[in-house]
């Protein structure tokens, strides 16, 4: 299996080397050269497996020339062991035909242990192989960063630099990042908004010097390695409901558009999904580009979903690639119009999108008047992010079973839920103690020399 860049002029990689490159070279992102796909009879097959199993058979295609099977079980197995749930990804039924996927029972209580906990096997496993060492810089709005520290802590092979924005993440996102005591990784306090730090790391890989020098790794979502693990769940939520045999729809709170891309991916390789619902906030730059076809990035409006306050959403490149049939150069030229103000997307294009993607919006008092009903009706008590997902899909509920994302526990978001509903979550109890330990963060200023000095003080070397 080959990789290209969505710019197409950037060297065509291996998965290993795909993994360990982040962001290509010509300033694009890593996709598969063709999306292989599975038949009926093996999606069938996957039914009551165990969630270890389904990884295998879903992701084997996309890294069987870099990982002997043997390892790659091994490696996902270590990964998911930890997990607070025998399920790993448990279905919850919310309603006659509405289910709920919780994807935080991981370490650190969000969706973006699946990946992160198995990316850190991958790369242990690579970086020994070539006696390597890299230097992970990633950009996060506050779960991508705790569980990359979490999945990367105490590894001799990486250092991991986090860099979130100042003042904008949830103080239990904060203290998951400020609090590990290993020395090899490092949490960044940056002025600005994700789409700041986002805009660094991307920074950080053009400047070829820097790059080369520190041996950068990524392991935000620009890495398809990160996509490839999320793709599993699709596919063990949509067997578990009845898949292949009848399709199914997710309903996804996105930002980044890493999540539901995954879900794009489970698309191509097979999995009958009928529609994929793009849940923003009030930053809702995906919804009006899937509803006016301008993609036009506004000033970011902090709400109670912070990890959702994204403007410049990194994957939908990845889902423009396939909208204009693979052309590299019309993707490198809506990404120049993108650092000018915005770009609009071809009807043809557009039309594409459509054909995956449907989408809604949903302001900050409807998302905390879903936490307050949903706990009222079900029990549940869903995260802000989570609420988002929910009260689109509920407005979008069809015939073929309904599943939205939750893709974060409501104790990382405390001072929402409990605004919404009067109840304050709790942290698991080998959390419980996350308030009293000493935090150590770097300040830094939105500014690329500053925030590459840092990291070269900083790293060993
Ligand atoms: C809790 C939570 N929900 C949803 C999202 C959106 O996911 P994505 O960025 O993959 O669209 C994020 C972060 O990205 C998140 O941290
Ligand atoms: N919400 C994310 C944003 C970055 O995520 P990624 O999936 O692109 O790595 C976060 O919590 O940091």
């Amino acid at each position: 299996m080959r990789y290209i860049s969505t710019r197409g002029t950037a060297p065509t990689l291996g998965f290993e080397d795909t993994m360990l490159a982040g962001l290509a070279r010509d300033g694009g992102l890593y996709v598969p050269e063709a999306v292989p796909t599975l038949s009926h009879s093996d999606i069938a097959a996957m039914a009551g497996l165990p969630y270890e199993e389904v990884a295998l058979r879903v992701m084997r295609p996309f890294v069987s020339e870099a990982f002997h099977e043997d390892d790659f079980a091994a490696m996902i197995a270590r990964a998911y062991a930890g997990f607070g749930h025998d399920a790993r990804a448990p279905l919850v039924q919310l309603g006659p035909n509405h289910h709920l996927l919780e994807l935080f029972h991981g370490p650190t209580l969000a969706f973006k242990d699946f990946a992160m906990q198995l990316i850190g096997q991958m790369f242990e496993h690579t970086l020994t192989k070539r006696g390597d060492r890299v230097t992970i810089v990633g950009a996060t709005s506050g779960d991508t960063g705790s569980a990359a520290m979490e999945a990367f802590r105490g590894l001799d092979a990486v250092d991991v630099f986090i860099l979130y924005p100042h003042g904008r993440v949830s103080e239990v996102q904060r203290r998951q990042m400020t609090t590990p005591t290993e020395a090899n990784v490092h949490a960044m306090a940056v002025t600005g908004h994700f789409d700041d730090c986002q805009a660094r790391v991307k920074d950080m890989f053009n400047h070829f010097d820097f790059r080369d020098r520190v041996g950068l790794a990524g392991v935000n979502s620009i890495n398809f390695a990160r996509v490839l693990a999320q793709v599993v769940y699709y596919f063990t939520a949509a067997t578990a409901l009845g898949a292949p045999h009848r399709p199914i729809s997710f309903t996804v709170p996105t930002g980044n558009f890493g999540d539901i891309f995954a879900g794009h991916i489970a698309k191509r390789m097979g999995l009958p999904i009928e529609r994929l619902i793009v849940a923003t906030n009030q930053n809702d730059i995906l919804h009006r580009c899937l509803t006016t076809g301008a993609y036009q990035p506004d000033a970011v409006s902090p709400s109670i979903s912070p990890s959702m306050d994204i403007q410049v959403s990194s994957n939908f490149e990845r889902a423009l690639h396939l909208a204009y049939g693979g052309d590299g150069a019309a993707i490198a030229q809506l990404m120049d119009e993108l650092k000018a103000g915005g770009f609009t997307v071809s009807q043809g294009a557009l039309q594409a999108l459509r054909e995956i993607y449907a989408s809604g919006r949903v302001s900050e008092e409807e998302t905390s008047a879903t936490i307050q009903d949903t706990l009222a009706r079900t029990g549940e008590l869903l995260c802000p992010h989570t609420a988002v997902g929910v009260r689109v899909a509920e407005a979008q509920v069809g015939p073929e079973p309904m599943v939205t994302l939750a893709t974060a526990h409501p104790a990382k978001f405390p001072d929402a839920v409990e605004a919404a509903t009067g109840i304050r979550p709790a942290l698991p109890p080998r959390m419980a103690d996350l308030f009293e330990r000493n935090e150590r963060v770097a300040r830094v200023d939105n500014d690329l020399s500053a925030i590459e000095a840092l990291i070269d003080e900083r790293r060993a070397a």
